[in-house]
């Protein structure tokens, strides 16, 4: 069997059930592409050029898999009244920033809800309404590149991101074991359609990965009415699709669009229907593409499967505090203290200290910080028109070095003589920004190759595929830490070098002032 044929069969089928569904509309400049190619599946295009503001589908809300509309809900009623937990509620659909392990335990109602509908819409597959919408839904571990998917080999690929602690596959697994299986199994004459074999719990297990991964790169957050909800806009009227408090669904056409950082379609959400709408113009051939927000590359693999080079100037890297700890332990002079023993626990006296103190108790030292670019928000046409750079380390950090400088180095300050206050706050700031310094170096170096090394190896792929395609996709992950690691590097020594010109203007302004006379004797010889 030719195998495109196959697939642009299963699309031609998709979009012809599509179509035959009561208050469904479907551009007819639009059509349904083959981008396997370029590794990004199926994706939609123009075929002649769409104006702004154009209705591109549109997907009645009993179109949509949800609760709302899924025979489980109605046999089952019970599993879907249960009330939000008041750490739930609101918690929504983010899991951003969370480690692995909080990660699933936390996960909201939403998804076990949904988890639980596409398991019973998968196993009624051959006679559910949704039936031609399933076949072009991936539905094999084979088919998807989310990090939850990688072997340990190629997830070392992505060396000292931070991205390799939050997959989570084991607090996945127990959740799943705890929540969805025992349902599954307790209500088999309703999961399973009658005289099919039912399956074991591994192998529901593994169909649990498959669709919560479906879910987290396919579903989307079904906002109530758009007009009601203006409130929830972000400040540039965008609202991202997913990860938004409220119920999930299964939005059939709206999740054949790809996305990128820079997109032309948005999705609203009316009270009947949902509306894809092109925001600015689309030419003849361009793909229509929405947003996932703005998403690091590696936030992006492990929820999409996929990196993007657009989405570089959302690149983070993550610092434990840990790591912050270290540095100031080998940077700073710790003062002997005759009450703890060691250096060690002079700076955790003082850390302890100053944790205490109101301005610090709220931080959460263990959540680490955060390294990003000043990166802006997309514009109304969904383009990014300003420059991402790193301007500043996150506010916190600065601030709690600055603070145990001040602590632990008060000895060195007395040493140099710094009586005046403005010589000892450049003290501070000359000193906070060398364990900034040293921070970001020892990060780099936790990273087994240099950028030039990646960058060898990705030309290499360029030119003949050779690294394939997770190899490639965990490059661009580190590769982009390793650059904004870069250009913090860059940053800070040029901060340094501000400060150094300071001090030595200072110390000028200091002899054309008041001069020391013992200096000034000596020079005027
Ligand atoms: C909502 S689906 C989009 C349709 C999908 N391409 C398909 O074949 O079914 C999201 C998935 O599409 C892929 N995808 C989305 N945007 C992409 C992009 N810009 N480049 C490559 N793959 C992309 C990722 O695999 C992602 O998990």
């Amino acid at each position: 069997m030719d195998f495109s044929t196959d697939f642009d069969t299963t699309s031609r089928h998709f979009l012809d059930w599509f179509n035959t569904q009561p208050g469904t509309t479907f551009h007819p400049s639009l059509e349904i592409v083959d981008l396997r190619g370029r590794g990004a599946g199926r994706g939609m295009t123009a075929k002649v050029d769409i104006l702004q503001d154009t209705d591109l589908f549109t997907i009645p809300r009993s179109c949509i898999i949800s609760k709302d509309t899924s025979e489980l809900a109605r046999k089952l009623p019970e599993l879907f009244d249960v009330q939000i937990d008041a750490n739930e509620k609101d918690s929504g659909n983010n899991i951003d920033g969370q480690d692995s392990d909080e990660l699933v335990s936390d996960l909201p109602k939403s998804w076990l809800n949904l988890i639980l509908i596409l398991l019973y819409e998968s196993f009624h597959q051959r006679t559910s309404k949704w039936s031609p919408y399933f076949d072009v839904l991936p539905q094999e571990p084979s088919s998807f590149d989310t990090l939850m998917f990688w072997t340990d080999e190629e997830l070392s690929h992505l060396q000292a991101s931070a991205m390799r602690s939050k997959i989570g596959k084991d607090s996945a697994n127990r959740m799943f074991q705890e929540r969805i299986i025992p349902v599954v199994n307790n209500h088999a004459d309703i999961f399973y359609p009658p005289n099919t074999a039912q399956l074991t719990d591994v192998q529901l297990l593994e169909k649990c990965h498959i669709i919560g991964s479906l879910i987290m790169s396919y579903a989307f957050d079904l906002q109530p009415d758009d007009d009601d909800e203006d409130d929830q806009e972000n400040e540039d009227g965008w609202m991202e699709d997913r990860y938004k408090p409220s119920t999930m669904g299964m939005v059939p056409m709206a999740d054949m669009l790809n996305a990128d950082a820079e997109f032309n379609a948005h999705l609203s959400h009316g009270e009947e229907n949902l509306t894809m709408t092109s925001i600015r113009e689309i030419k003849a051939g361009e793909e229509v593409l929405n947003y996932y927000g703005p998403l690091p590359n590696g936030e992006l693999l492990r929820r999409y499967g996929y990196t993007s080079p657009k989405h570089t100037r959302y690149d983070v890297v993550e610092i434990s505090w840990d790591q912050v700890k270290t540095v100031i332990s080998e940077t700073l002079h710790i003062p002997n203290d005759p009450t703890a023993t060691t250096a060690a626990d002079t700076l955790n006296k003082t850390i302890s200290q100053l944790t205490e103190t109101e301005a610090y108790e709220t931080l959460d030292l263990e959540n680490g910080f955060l390294l990003d670019r000043e990166a802006g928000d997309p514009d109304e046409y969904g383009l990014c028109t300003t420059e991402a750079r790193f301007t500043a380390f996150p506010e916190e950090l600065v601030s709690i070095i600055s603070e145990l400088v001040t602590r632990l180095e008060s000895g060195e300050m007395r040493k140099k003589r710094l009586t005046r206050e403005e010589d000892k706050k450049r003290f501070v700031k000359n000193r906070t920004l060398t364990v900034l310094e040293a921070i970001v170096r020892k990060r780099m170096a936790e990273y087994e190759t240099s950028v030039d090394v990646d960058d060898g190896l990705l030309l290499r792929e360029a030119s003949d595929g050779g690294v394939g395609r997770r190899l490639r996709m965990a490059l661009n992950v580190r590769v982009g830490e390793k650059r904004l690691l870069r250009e913090a590097l860059d940053w800070t020594e040029a901060m340094l070098e501000k400060y150094k010109e300071a001090q030595q203007q200072g110390s000028a302004a200091q002899v054309n002032g008041q001069p020391p006379r013992k200096k000034q004797r000596k020079d005027n010889r």
